[in-house]
């Protein structure tokens, strides 16, 4: 599991380890490991151009340090000092012993031009709203600059916690973090802004718990449901697709293609494009009752291509087993109605359901993803699944976000949402958690995207296919 942890949480595990520590030995593992990586990114050390954007705080602290070791290897290392009164004493010390220099800001624009590489060392987690316009400046010319970008700790002018970026932020091709990863780091738009990114670890100690968790393919293939020597369709668990419409029929199709993939033993299928659906997938157990009348399910599917059957929704949210709630279902289900169930309930929004659900513009989810994943959660009381570049998945209860970054932007293509909602309630039928089966679905469905496309166009059909080699891979390895 790849965790991440808020800033609050980094400084009292600081806090906890420098009681125990020398002074200054954090922020040496920490300029090591910098160093080391940025001589990786270098290739060769000697004689290379490194200029280090300094700002007024610890993480200008980390740069020079890092910037002495690779002068001592012989660099030339100029530090661009945005307080020169207020920059780390020691670490500018050692720079200038190793023989390096420093620069004001008004030479900026110069070094940075020559530069092979530039470290980010403007303002690390003690950076609060955008950067202020002296440092915004410095970013602009690293964005004009073809040299490579370190960024330390994360990427100036991103916020540690929430991932958002207000303004200007560096934009980096490598991040080395120090301890943790931070949710930033993790969640779009400010992951698009840390580019690779290197965990330096300095020995801190953190709680069980993390503010975010992205699941890797051990984690995921742990909670993949196997058949066993007792097991039967039943026992694998039924799905019930309650999807399509005369209008969009394939909605219905590519939902149950998902949910054939997803592990349930059965899908049944119940609305008006069971001819499409069995002409497609004649295993699926076609129904022409609704949900309450359509026999044995373990979990529903409820809303792709549903258009106004307000009806069926309703249906499905009084059904006392998980229901998954994509959709036309998101806007047609009762908040109440969610909110009295007892069996789990998944809803699925792209950023812009999720908008007005909220009542807010699409822009402002998109923007502070972890915020409002988080407030459909509470106001549900329900897991929400909220799709995109970086999908999330919150509880309502709180506690853990799961983050997916498994996907493409190939993914974005009409209909591989209904394929994602098959998929994950498959696996809430085969008995996973909603949060589980979020998190699983997530990310088989964003392996399925990349396998499927392969850097070409695709369409969702072929993600559905491709589901079957995505679980083989997750479980091979
Ligand atoms: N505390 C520790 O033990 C360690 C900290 N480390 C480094 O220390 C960093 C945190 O250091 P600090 O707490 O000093 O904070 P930072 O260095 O991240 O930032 C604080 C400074 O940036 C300025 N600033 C804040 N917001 C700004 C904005 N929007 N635009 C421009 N300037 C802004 C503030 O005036 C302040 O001087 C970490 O990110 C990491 O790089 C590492 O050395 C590892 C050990
Ligand atoms: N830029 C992107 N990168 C990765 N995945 C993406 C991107 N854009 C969309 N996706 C994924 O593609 C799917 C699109 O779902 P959705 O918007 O509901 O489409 P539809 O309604 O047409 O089925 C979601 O799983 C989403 O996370
Ligand atoms: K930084």
């Amino acid at each position: 599991m790849r965790t991440a942890y808020s800033v609050d949480t980094v400084r009292a595990a600081e806090r906890r380890l420098m009681a125990r520590l020398p002074e200054g030995a954090l922020m040496q593992r920490a300029a090591a490991g910098l160093a080391a990586a940025c001589a990786d990114v270098l290739g060769r050390v000697y004689g290379r151009r490194v200029v280090l954007l300094v700002g007024s705080g610890d993480n200008g602290g980390d740069a020079l340090y890092a910037g002495a070791r690779l002068a001592r290897r012989g660099a030339g290392v100029t530090a661009v000092l945005l307080a020169p009164e207020r920059t780390h004493a020691g670490g500018l010390a050692a720079l200038l012993r190793a023989g390096g220099r420093s620069v004001s800001p008004a030479d900026a624009e110069e070094v940075v031009r020559r530069a092979d590489l530039v470290l980010d060392g403007i303002v690390g987690i003690g950076g609060r709203g955008g950067l202020r316009p002296d440092a915004a400046a410095l970013a602009a010319l690293v964005a004009a600059s073809r040299a490579a970008v370190v960024a330390v700790d994360l990427p100036s002018g991103v916020e540690a916690d929430t991932g958002e970026v207000r303004g200007a932020a560096v934009r980096a091709d490598l991040t080395v973090t120090f301890g943790t990863h931070k949710p930033g780091l993790l969640i779009d738009p400010a992951r698009e802004y840390a580019g690779v990114v290197r965990l330096v670890d300095i020995g801190l100690e953190l709680p069980e718990e993390a503010e975010l968790e992205a699941l890797q393919h051990a984690d995921a293939a742990a909670l993949l449901p196997v058949p066993g020597v007792e097991s039967d369709k039943y026992r694998r668990g039924v799905v019930g697709i309650a999807a399509g419409s005369a209008r969009y029929p394939g909605a219905a199709v590519l939902a149950v293609a998902g949910a054939l993939r997803g592990g349930a033993g059965a899908v049944r299928y119940v609305g008006p494009a069971g001819e499409a659906v069995i002409a497609r997938f004649p295993e699926t157990l076609v129904s022409d009752q609704g949900p309450k009348q359509a026999g044995r399910v373990q979990a529903w599917v409820v809303g792709p291509g549903a258009g106004d059957d307000a009806g069926t929704v309703a249906e499905v949210l009084d059904a006392d087993v998980p229901v998954l709630v994509d959709a036309d279902g998101l806007r047609l289900a009762e908040v109440g109605a969610v909110r009295a169930r007892t069996a789990p309930t998944l809803m699925t929004p792209h950023a812009g359901e999720a908008a007005a659900l909220l009542g807010v513009a699409r822009e402002e989810v998109e923007a502070g993803r972890l915020a409002a994943v988080r407030e459909l959660a509470g106001r549900y009381r329900a897991t929400v699944l909220l799709k995109g570049s970086t999908t999330l998945v919150a509880d309502a209860g709180g506690g853990v976000v799961r983050v997916n970054a498994t996907g493409t932007g190939w993914l974005a293509t009409a209909g591989s949402g209904d394929v994602l909602s098959g998929v994950a309630g498959s696996l809430l039928a085969a008995g996973l958690s909603a949060l589980d089966a979020g998190s699983v679905g997530a990310y088989l469905h964003g392996l399925a995207g990349r396998f499927a496309a392969e850097g070409a166009p695709v369409g969702a059909h072929e993600v559905a296919g491709a589901v079957g080699r995505a679980w083989r891979d997750v479980v091979r390895r």
